[in-house]
């Protein structure tokens, strides 16, 4: 098998004396999605934040691409290629929707990455931005402004200035949460585009049992910040330690059936 994307060795962040993520060892590779699924307070999100650098971990190490950025900051991680979804704080809510885009294909071109190597001018930029826009179909609303759309459209531009972002490692908290049954395939279908770039990983955090079921190669379990199980989606469904960590439940118990 390749050497990994990303790996997580012995991951471990303590709140006071509250151990939030537990020693968490795991690797990520290219080409594949993996769920990061448990029950609410199980460490999720904060596992997300000890990789993405929001916070600083208590021990071990994050490494990507066979380099230790366990003590980048935010910043320097995304240079590097961590790629979470921006959330609405971190967009220009006065700016249009292509202004936001464009900012972030300028900033991804002129920090000489090799997305596109050859960036001419302005209107290279603009023309990157639109593309980026119709993928998500948000072609439409491209002159609105940020804070005046709707939910589900701001879910669909975090979408877009990631796949502006182009990193190695693109990370998802609940993509489609809050959004419409027309809005949320056309979320599904990019992260399933996303998944498809072979040299990239994609890692979400999800409650939703469809869309776990549709994109997931494979399930990650934290359950009290530790990794209770990691395998594909129809052996951890099925093990012993997701039945027993659940009492019984299951996992299905403890996600939503939507
Ligand atoms: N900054 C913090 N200070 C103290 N405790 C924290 C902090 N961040 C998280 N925690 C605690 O760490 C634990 C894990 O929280 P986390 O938000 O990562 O869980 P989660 O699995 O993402 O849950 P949910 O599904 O509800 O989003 C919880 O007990 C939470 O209260």
């Amino acid at each position: 098998m390749t050497a990994p994307l990303l790996t997580t060795d012995d991951l471990t962040v303590r709140f006071g004396g509250h151990v939030a993520v537990d020693a968490v060892t795991c690797a990520f590779h290219a080409g594949e999605l993996t769920a990061i699924v448990g029950p609410n307070g199980a460490g999720k999100t904060t596992y997300f934040n000890l990789i993405s650098g929001q916070i600083p971990a208590s021990a071990g190490r994050v490494m990507l691409n066979g380099q230790d950025i366990s003590a980048a900051s935010v910043s320097a991680r995304t240079k590097a290629g961590i790629g979470r979804a921006f959330q609405m704080t971190n967009l220009f809510p006065d700016l249009t929707v292509l202004e936001n885009v464009r900012l972030v294909v300028q900033a991804k071109a002129r920090r000489g990455f090799n997305l596109w190597s050859v960036v001419t001018g302005h209107t290279d930029l603009m023309d990157q931005a639109e593309e980026i826009l119709a993928r998500v179909r948000l072609l439409d609303e491209r002159n609105q402004i940020v804070s005046e759309l709707s939910h589900g459209n701001q879910r669909k531009l975090e979408v877009a200035l990631l796949i502006a972002l182009d990193p190695l490692i693109y990370m998802f908290d609940e993509p489609t949460a809050g959004m419409s049954v027309d809005e949320a395939p056309v979320v599904l279908d990019l992260i399933a585009d996303l998944k498809a770039q072979t040299d990239r990983t994609v890692l979400l955090v999800e409650h939703k049992m469809d869309v776990i079921r549709t994109l997931a190669d494979r399930i990650i379990v934290l359950h009290n910040g530790a990794l209770a199980a990691d395998g594909a989606p129809a052996e951890v469904m099925a093990s012993d330690i997701v039945q027993e960590a659940y009492m019984g439940r299951g996992l299905e118990g403890v996600l939503d059936h939507v």
